[in-house]
């Protein structure tokens, strides 16, 4: 395991004052230091046992506990049963050679250099025999009256520019020299008095951490599933780490073969290879923070709980995968249960209202109960909770950070997408990457939402996939960079086009299309169809009439009032021409019932038409246009059988006038106006465009099948 020098608190039992060396070091642990080194001038080595023994439960594995100078009393409390994890060294001590041969090649040794000559000796020493250099003084200190030459953060940026052992800053350091130092490359600030004599060193620690991470890139890991459409799992991580600020790495626990329509299969690696990559980042790399999404067994869990014990990173945010979108349960009994250990290590868990409801063992009735169990599961686990609201109904979209006796709700207008594929894993990593950059919990769950709702409002620009699409992690980098792209015209109406190719295959195979087709279609079931057509295209020119009024062009104004008369023509021409008595038909065809299918196209085009949105209601009214084109000409081309272009077809004529030039050539134009709009729309609203297009591909579906 590489050792976080981050914060790094030397003891001074005098400057502990009444508090003592033992309370000191717990608050300061309590507030973030990494590594604790007993040092006392005056105790005997007994005495120094004995403290290393109290020392290491009150630290309780929460931060590494070295010794200094007096190696056999780290041998001893070791013996004794007590977690020392190593020793630091004086030019002058023992001999660093001597304390790796007794305390093993997984203990932390230090040693002191101060100068090029203590540089160059211990580069010569056998590599691994020390782990870390405390280079000092940075500047003059009273708590080490025969101190070195004070080096200053420049000096001690040449010394650690020349050592590739990882070099602590000691010697005078307090909170200011914060960025400076990291800035001059230290790998972590060693402080006496500014912790021990501190007023309350769990604050101070904090701070001293706060600053250390806001001054530097954080190293955050996801330990995850992989998603080869790069929306979700470890691909999402890394994309949502670095939009964050982070640098991200990954271990994969599984692997998935998914794309944005559905998860197809699932391999679990051996569990000895998810050990060996755990293990191969802890032992090279810092690691600031850790998300956690998909752990698809009991095993892994416990693989990666053992491995959080061992290598301790300092933030643990849990995103708890236990259920997919459709709500099926993705974890067996023995993972969820395993899953408690790995909770009770976390800082954050961030479910959302399915897992919520699995962790407390009940479903979840809305937003109050949410927060009520949220304030429950915090309590138990011991963390914060962010309860993730997207998945309640309504047009606004909570979130709320449970823990530490306070809960902070955060609200804003839901956006209307089908992209959110990704959208939990892209938060938690978000979140860690903030967390790991110092932001205080709720200004970092604050951030994340902000630029988790920028990547979903861009994510339709991607068109990646037919189903639930992906959010764009670096929407706001690249409007920022100038690398923002819009997606053309051209390539809206191809994408598009392609995303509804599923109903079109489907309206190809219906019954009544293959029966129109091929002339068998009854005559019952053909006038049904014309009644129908009849009663939509009244209707759908008032829809157009509609779209003519909200028209932002003349153009476009007079497009779509002329299709309006075509409409209207067109019903007038169905009756005049079919639904004419001699066809059995009534005269007051108006008085048949709107069928179901009939029905809900008009409500769903109506109700488009109410929202006053010119550029989406004309995209609910493409696919009439688009389709009716389409498979005119394709049933006029013969494609479904030559018999369609007989001149002896049973609908000859009906089937000719699907085959019309002039309705070739608005559909043209219907479809430029749509993709235009949708270019210059806002990436939500073309959101919102293109589902009411699909709403109406499919309501045309339903249309076709209603006969047979
Ligand atoms: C982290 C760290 N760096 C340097 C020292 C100084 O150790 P040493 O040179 O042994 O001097 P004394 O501490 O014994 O006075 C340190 N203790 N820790
Ligand atoms: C223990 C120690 N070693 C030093 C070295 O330069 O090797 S300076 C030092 C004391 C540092 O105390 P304070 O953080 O209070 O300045
Ligand atoms: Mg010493």
């Amino acid at each position: 395991m590489i050792a976080d020098l981050s914060l790094y608190l030397v003891t001074d039992p005098a400057l502990c004052g009444e508090r003592g060396v033992v309370d000191t070091v717990r608050h300061a642990v309590d507030g973030g230091v990494r590594v604790v080194q007993l040092r006392d001038k005056q105790a005997t080595d007994a005495e120094i046992t004995a403290q290393l023994i109290e020392l290491s439960r009150a630290i309780g594995g929460r931060s590494l506990l070295l010794v200094n100078d007096r190696l056999d009393a780290a041998i001893a409390a070791r013996e004794a049963g007590a977690r020392v994890d190593g020793v630091h060294l004086g030019q002058g001590d023992a001999s660093v050679l001597r304390a790796r041969s007794e305390l093993g090649p997984d203990a932390l040794i230090g040693l002191t250099a101060n100068n090029r000559a203590h540089l160059d000796a211990a580069l010569a020493l056998p590599a691994g025999t020390v782990d870390y250099l405390g280079v000092g003084v940075i500047r003059p200190t009273k708590t080490k009256p025969d101190h070195p030459p004070a080096l200053g953060v420049d000096g001690f940026r040449a010394f650690a520019a020349a050592s590739p052992l990882p070099c602590v800053a000691i010697g005078g350091v307090g909170i200011d020299d914060t960025e400076a130092l990291r800035d001059a490359g230290a790998a972590g600030l060693a402080v006496v008095s500014a912790l021990c004599a501190a007023e309350d060193p769990a604050e101070t620690a904090a701070a001293f951490v706060q600053r250390w991470r806001a001054a530097g890139v954080p190293r955050v890991l996801s330990i995850a599933g992989s998603d080869p459409s790069g929306g979700a799992g470890v691909q999402a991580d890394l994309k949502s780490i670095a939009a964050s600020g982070g640098y991200g790495m990954a271990v994969i626990t599984a692997l998935t073969a998914q794309n944005t329509q559905g998860v197809r299969a699932v391999h679990v690696p051996p569990i000895d290879f998810l050990r060996e990559q755990l293990h191969a980042i802890s032992d090279d790399i810092v690691i600031d923070a850790v998300k956690i999404g998909m752990l698809a067994n009991a095993e892994v869990i416990r693989t990666v709980v053992e491995w959080l014990d061992a290598a301790r990173p300092p933030i643990v945010v849990v995103d708890p995968v236990m259920v997919a979108t459709s709500g099926d349960r993705l974890l067996d009994a023995e993972a969820e249960h395993a899953l408690g250990a790995l909770l009770a290590r976390a800082d954050v868990i961030t479910p959302n209202l399915g897992e919520l409801g699995v962790l407390v063992g009940r479903d979840i009735d809305g937003w109050d109960d949410a927060l009520a169990a949220g304030a429950v599961l915090s309590t138990a686990i011991g963390a914060r909770v962010l309860v993730k609201g997207g998945h309640l109904d309504g047009a606004e979209a909570p979130d709320a950070l449970i823990g530490a006796g306070t809960t902070i709700e955060f609200t804003d207008a839901r956006i209307e997408t089908r992209n959110t594929h990704g959208t939990g894993c892209s938060l938690s990593s978000a979140l860690a990457t903030r967390l790991a950059r110092g932001e205080a919990p709720d200004d970092a769950v604050a951030g994340s939402r902000a630029w988790l709702r920028e990547s979903l409002r861009e994510g339709e620009a991607l068109m990646v996939g037919r189903g639930h699409g992906p959010i764009n992690h670096f929407a706001g980098l690249w409007a920022r960079g100038g690398l923002e792209t819009r997606p053309s015209a051209e390539g809206i109406a191809t994408d598009w086009w392609e995303r509804i190719s599923g109903i079109r295959s489907d309206i190809d195979g219906l019954p009544f299309i293959r029966a129109l087709a091929d002339g068998t279609l009854g005559r019952e079931a053909f006038v049904f169809y014309l009644e129908q057509d009849a009663l939509y295209l009244r209707e759908y020119a008032r829809v157009l009439a509609e779209a003519s009024r909200l028209a932002p062009t003349s153009a476009e104004q007079a497009f779509w009032a002329h299709s309006a008369h075509g409409s209207i023509v067109g019903e007038l021409e169905l009756h005049a021409s079919w639904l004419t008595p001699d066809a059995g038909v009534s005269a007051e065809t108006f008085a048949a019932e709107r069928a179901p299918a009939t029905m809900a196209y008009l409500d769903h085009l109506r109700a488009t038409a109410f929202t006053g949105d010119y550029a989406e209601l004309i995209a609910a009214i493409l696919p009439c246009f688009w389709l009716y084109d389409d498979l005119g000409r394709r049933l006029h081309a013969g494609e479904f059988g030559e018999y369609a272009c007989d001149p002896q077809h049973p609908y000859a004529s009906w089937l000719a006038t699907y085959a019309d030039p002039a309705f070739e050539q608005a559909t043209v134009q219907a479809i430029a106006y749509v993709a235009e709009a949708a270019v210059s729309a806002s990436p939500e609203r073309r959101s919102r465009m293109h589902r009411a297009f699909e709403i109406s591909a499919a309501h045309e579906l339903a249309f076709f099948a209603a006969p047979l």
